[in-house]
C-alpha cells in the first residue's frame, strides 16, 4: 500500500450536490463501521455558532469558501472518520486534492429534479433560496457535475433506492460487508 492508496488511511469522503444525501447516508455509513461521523456543515456552524445563511449574510460565499476550505483540510488529516462535505467543497481544488488523496470519495449522484424535491422544504441553504431553486440546481449540477467525478473514486447513483438500501450498496460497493 502507498502513501497515495486512499485506503491506506482507512476514511471515507461523501462528496455531491445539496439533498444528494452526504449527511443522512454518511451518518448511517459511519454508524454500521462503527467509525466517527463528521459534517463540514455542522463543523462550521459549531466552529462559527450559527447557522450557514449567517455566515452567507456577513461573509459572503468567498467568505464561507475560505472558512470550508479549512475545514476540509484539517478533518482529512484524521484516519478513520466518516465525512459529509458540503455540496460546494469540490469547487476548491486543494479540497479536492485534499479528499482524493486522503480517503476513498464517494460521490452521491443524484439529478436535479430529485435534488429539488429532497430540498425545497429547506431554508438552511442560501443558494436555494432563489425565485426559482429548480433552475439554480441545474446549474449547479451543469458546473460541479464534471469536478465531482473528477474527485471521486466511486460514484453511486441515488435516484431511486430508499436511504437504508444506499447504505448497503456503499458498504457493498466498498467491498466492507
Ligand atoms: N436516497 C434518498 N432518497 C430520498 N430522500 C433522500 C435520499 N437521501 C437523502 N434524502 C433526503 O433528502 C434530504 C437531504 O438529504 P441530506 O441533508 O442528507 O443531503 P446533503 O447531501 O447532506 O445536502 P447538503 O449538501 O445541503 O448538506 C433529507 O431530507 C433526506 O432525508
Ligand atoms: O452546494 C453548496 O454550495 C452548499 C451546500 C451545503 O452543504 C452548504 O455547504 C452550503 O449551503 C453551500
Ligand atoms: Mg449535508
Amino acid at each position: 500500500m502507498t502513501l497515495q492508496d486512499p485506503k491506506a488511511h482507512g476514511n471515507l469522503f461523501f462528496i455531491g450536490l445539496m439533498g444528494a444525501g452526504k449527511t443522512t447516508i454518511g451518518r448511517a455509513v459511519a454508524k454500521q463501521l462503527h467509525q466517527p461521523f463528521f459534517d463540514s456543515d455542522h463543523e462550521l456552524e459549531a466552529r462559527t455558532g450559527v447557522r450557514i445563511p449567517v455566515i452567507f449574510e456577513h461573509e459572503g460565499e468567498i467568505g464561507f469558501r475560505q472558512r470550508e476550505a479549512q475545514i476540509i483540510s484539517e478533518l482529512t488529516q484524521q484516519t478513520g472518520i466518516v465525512l459529509a462535505t458540503g455540496g460546494g467543497a469540490v469547487l476548491n481544488a486543494q479540497s479536492r486534492q485534499c479528499l482524493r488523496e486522503r480517503g476513498t470519495v464517494i460521490y452521491l449522484h443524484a439529478h436535479p429534479h430529485d435534488l429539488w424535491l429532497r430540498t425545497r422544504g429547506s431554508k438552511n441553504r442560501p443558494l436555494l433560496q432563489t425565485d426559482n431553486p429548480r433552475a439554480q440546481l441545474e446549474n449547479l449540477y451543469a458546473m460541479r457535475d464534471p469536478l465531482y467525478r473528477e474527485c471521486a473514486h466511486f460514484v453511486i447513483e441515488t435516484g431511486r433506492p430508499a436511504a437504508s438500501r444506499l447504505v448497503h450498496t456503499v458498504l457493498a460497493q466498498l467491498e466492507l460487508l
